[in-house]
């Protein structure tokens, strides 16, 4: 079966995640719950994002979040949108997000469950005034059975787990149209909101990374900031037919990654955010537990894959809430490549040879 033929069940993301949860039998429905409350808060943002200029009501601009980074009002609503969806539920043992300094418990007044949610409300916001795609990541991870049991506060530990661990993630699109794409763990699948329906229709089953490319995606205004492997890998893919690669490149960047995963889950390509000497407090740009870590399992589970350019992004062990990250993902060869180069030595480096001839003019 391929995409968009029409073959494809119309089937509802409702009706998906039924037919999922028959895998497992023992299932009390709770993980469906939170993705249907959490395609609800998507549709919420989804509707403000299409009104553009004509919005009403967003909070007042002007305030930065723990990132040290402007906070668009429509950042802070969807972050109260996730928030107003999701924590009555009964299914959360806690929330974080990329607006948040700290992580948010689940008011006494509602009853707790057993997972966590970790969020990027509105990724590439950026982007909103000049009318780009942007959209919502989102991580579920299981919440620790001592939190569960009532032993301990939610703290910043709960959610420091390794991408592995992830129950299911995806993010929302809101470009021309609204899509969802998700991953329960058994790969990951496209649906397109239908505006009279209000429903999330199945209109990517099976989507699949093909595993070789020609588009490659990076910010190349930071090429100075950039270690040699990532300067080799770029610099081969510049020189087209007649480099080592032998054959054109092309390149693309939206600077919202949601979109460019975007691209990539559709026709294959890879997304390089890689550590760079630009502000050495920040060993990367994007952050690990709502950006990296959802859009590598997405990647994965697709057939892609996702890395730091020096090891599997899902293998990572978080040390904080918003750690940020190298990222480079997309058509398996290519991210294997960048390792590669990560490992082994830059091909102009020759090692020094014993006996050098010395030279004051030798460069
Ligand atoms: O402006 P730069 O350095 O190109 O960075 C762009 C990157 O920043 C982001 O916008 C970060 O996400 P936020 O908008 O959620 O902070 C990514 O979507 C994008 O890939
Ligand atoms: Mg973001
Ligand atoms: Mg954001």
């Amino acid at each position: 079966m391929t995409d968009n033929k029409p073959d494809i069940p119309r089937w509802t993301l409702t009706r998906y995640l039924i037919e999922q949860r028959r895998r497992f039998p023992g299932a009390s429905g709770d993980l469906n719950a939170l993705l249907l409350d959490i395609a609800l808060a998507c549709k919420a943002i989804a509707r403000i994002v299409a009104r553009g200029a004509l919005a009403e009501g967003g909070p007042a601009a002007g305030d930065t979040n723990v990132q040290g980074e402007e906070q668009k009002p429509l950042d802070v609503l969807s972050n109260q949108l996730f928030l107003r969806m999701n924590e009555w539920s009964g299914h959360l043992a806690g929330l974080a997000s990329e607006e948040m300094e700290l992580p948010q418990p689940i008011p006494e007044a509602y009853p707790r469950g057993k997972y966590l949610l970790v969020f990027d409300p509105l990724d590439g916001s950026s982007n909103i005034d000049v009318n780009v795609a942007v959209g919502s990541i989102f991580s579920i991870l299981r919440a620790p059975a001592e939190l569960i049991a009532g032993e301990h506060e939610l703290c910043e530990a709960d959610f420091l787990q390794p991408g592995a661990a992830q129950v299911a993630a995806g993010y929302a699109i809101y470009g021309p149209a609204t899509m969802l794409v998700l991953t329960v763990g058994e790969g990951t699948v496209g649906f397109t909101l239908d505006p009279e329906l209000g429903e999330f229709l199945l209109t990517h089953p099976a989507l699949r990374v093909p595993e070789q490319t020609r588009e490659f995606a990076i910010n190349s205004s930071n090429s100075r900031f950039w270690e040699p492997p990532v300067k080799r890998y770029v610099d081969e893919c510049l020189a087209g037919k007649v480099g080592a690669r032998g054959k054109d490149f092309n390149m693309r960047w939206i600077a919202s990654m949601v979109a460019e995963a975007h691209r990539i889950l559709m026709r294959g390509g890879v997304f390089l955010y890689p550590r760079d000497s630009k502000d050495v407090s920040k060993p990367g740009r994007l952050r690990l537990l709502y950006e990296a870590n959802p859009i590598a399992l997405l990647m994965e589970q697709a057939g892609g894959r996702a890395s730091t350019g020096r090891q599997p992004m899902l293998g990572v062990v978080p040390s904080s809430l918003h750690q940020r990250i190298p990222l480079v993902f997309g058509s398996r060869d290519e991210v294997e490549r960048i390792e590669r180069y990560h490992h082994e030595p830059a091909p102009d480096v020759a090692p020094a040879p014993l006996f050098a001839p010395r030279s004051l003019f030798r460069d």
